[in-house]
């Protein structure tokens, strides 16, 4: 079955029922180490995962890890160019979760991402980073514990489907060609608008099922979470993108509203239910007023428009969610993407699940991760319906490789998140109480012990594993 890797002995595999997996006592995860810093950071994450899994269940439970390859270790295994090797792609198919270390991507040519190519290979869908504060992490924010947010970002499609055409490309110049003189002619709306000829081109699909599915994850994990938690915003540039992050916003609203219609409340909703709470005589027109602000400045089809909504809002869902029942219920919202990287930071709080299309989802983890205290603190998962896996939202910070010196919390988070998946929640609470009390202690690798006021004398990648570990208590 193998070319040049053998599975461990003991150990058998994690299956999947219903989306959910099935985790026997002695499960077998295949494991990268990654790139760059992986050498430093995998080791130490190793130590933390697995004295934890045995102080928690005293020798009932235990992880026989699989070493699998990708990336420049594949390379020196496999051979030049086996970036991904078939024998790593059987193995997490077979076993179904896995952790990773980050990969390299070459920016402008050479090899397409790794990392994007393991979430489409397995479908993993949703990548799910939580951002939340440790008590003692430097930030140059204030108030960086009000941010307590999980990005859910749709990992398949966007423009990671790397569907593009160089400039100058035979290709491309054809595309562009046809686009010019054929298609966007036959679209009025584009108007006489043309596509430079020296330009590249990439392509972003969106798709209304790719949208669903994320958001449909997202509001499940919003339905376990507390009361004054239980909130999805979804995120989109769809003022300028109107088909592919507009349709995003459209198609997430129309899950949660035909999906989730008991467990859900829009905020356009909740504002109507309101104004009729406050005064019950309130007229449709008048409801329809307070909820769009320019309302009087619209034409008279438009404000048909809203004034039907109103109706159909309170006809539809008056009785099982006015009288404030809808305070009850998972509040489902929407924010324009620039707006949300402004708004993480001037009202964190209001904020909670972010379901995000990838190349916003991308670039709003690492944000969010920096308030938080950085990349060292931003851990992630790849979740499909049958497979997942676990791995950072940072990459691999080549210029600190083979250090002993970068920060493993990110990679030891990813495998907080792989036991809480498995449902070993013991050992990944002991993993928090150690990372939270070696950080309230100081005991932080250079990233945050540069931050701290004063600085105080940086541990090692490997030291602050082991001080994790003495907090376990
Ligand atoms: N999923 C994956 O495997 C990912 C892979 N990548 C790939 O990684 C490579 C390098 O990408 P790059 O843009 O440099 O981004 P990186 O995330 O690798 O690093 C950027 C900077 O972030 C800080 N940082 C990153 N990780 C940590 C950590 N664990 N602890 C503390 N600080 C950290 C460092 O800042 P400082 O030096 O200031 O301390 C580092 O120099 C690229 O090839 C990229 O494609 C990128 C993202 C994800
Ligand atoms: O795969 C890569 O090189 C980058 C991916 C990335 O930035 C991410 O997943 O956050
Ligand atoms: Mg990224």
């Amino acid at each position: 079955m193998y070319d040049k890797i053998i599975p461990p002995t003991t150990g058998t595999k994690i299956t999947f029922k219903n989306g959910e997996p099935i985790v026997p006592d002695n499960p077998i995860i295949p494991f990268i180490r990654g790139d760059g810093t992986g050498i430093d950071i995998w080791p130490a994450t190793q130590n933390v995962l697995d004295t934890a899994v045995a102080k928690a269940y005293k020798g009932q439970r235990q992880i026989s890890w699989f070493k699998v390859y990708a990336g420049d270790e594949a390379c020196d295994l496999y051979g030049t160019y086996q970036y991904l090797p078939q024998d790593t792609l059987t193995a997490i198919k077979e076993y179904g979760v896995a952790i990773k270390g980050p990969l390299t991507t070459p920016v402008g040519g050479g090899i397409r991402s790794l990392n994007v190519a393991l979430r489409q290979i397995f479908d993993l869908y949703a990548c799910v980073r939580p951002c939340r504060y440790y008590a003692g992490t430097p930030s140059p924010h204030k108030n960086p514990e009000k941010l307590d947010v999980i990005v859910y970002r749709e990992n398949t499609e966007d423009i990671y489907l790397g569907i593009e055409w160089k400039q100058g490309s035979e290709i491309g110049d054809r595309l562009i060609k046809i686009l010019n003189e054929d298609l966007i002619p036959a679209t009025p709306e584009h108007g006489k608008k043309q596509i430079p000829l020296d330009a590249g081109i990439g392509i972003k699909p969106i798709s209304k099922s790719g949208s669903q599915r994320l958001v449909r994850r997202a509001i499940k994990h919003a339905l376990q979470l507390p009361k004054h938690k239980q909130q999805v915003t979804l995120v989109h540039k769809g003022n300028i993108m109107k088909y592919t992050e507009g349709a995003f916003r459209d198609w997430g609203y129309e899950l949660a509203t035909m999906e989730f219609r008991q467990q859900c409340v829009t905020e356009r909703e909740s504002w109507i239910l309101s104004n009729k709470e406050k005064n019950p005589e309130i007229s449709p027109e008048d409801n329809a007023r307070q909820i769009d602000p320019g309302y009087d400045a619209l034409t008279q089809q438009k404000k048909a428009q809203i004034v039907k909504e109103v109706e159909t809002v309170l006809n539809s869902i008056w009785d099982s969610h006015g009288n404030g029942q809808w305070k009850d219920k998972i509040m489902v919202n929407d924010r324009i993407a620039d707006s949300i990287f402004q708004q993480i930071q001037t009202r964190p709080d209001e904020y909670s699940i972010l379901a995000t299309m990838n190349l916003n989802g991308d670039y709003l983890s690492d944000a969010a991760a920096a308030i938080v205290g950085g990349l060292g603190m931003g851990p992630g998962a790849n979740i499909g319906d049958a497979c997942a896996i676990f791995e950072a939202t940072h990459g691999t910070a080549p210029k600190h490789a083979g250090l002993d010196k970068i920060n493993p919390g990110s990679v030891i988070l990813s495998g907080v998140m792989m036991l809480e998946y498995m449902g070993w929640q013991e050992a990944a609470d002991l993993v928090k109480h150690g990372l939270g009390q070696a950080i309230a202690n100081s005991q932080v690798t250079y990233d945050l012990a540069r931050l701290l006021e004063p600085p105080v004398e940086p541990l090692k990648c490997s030291e602050f594993a082991e001080a994790i570990i003495q907090h376990f208590g």
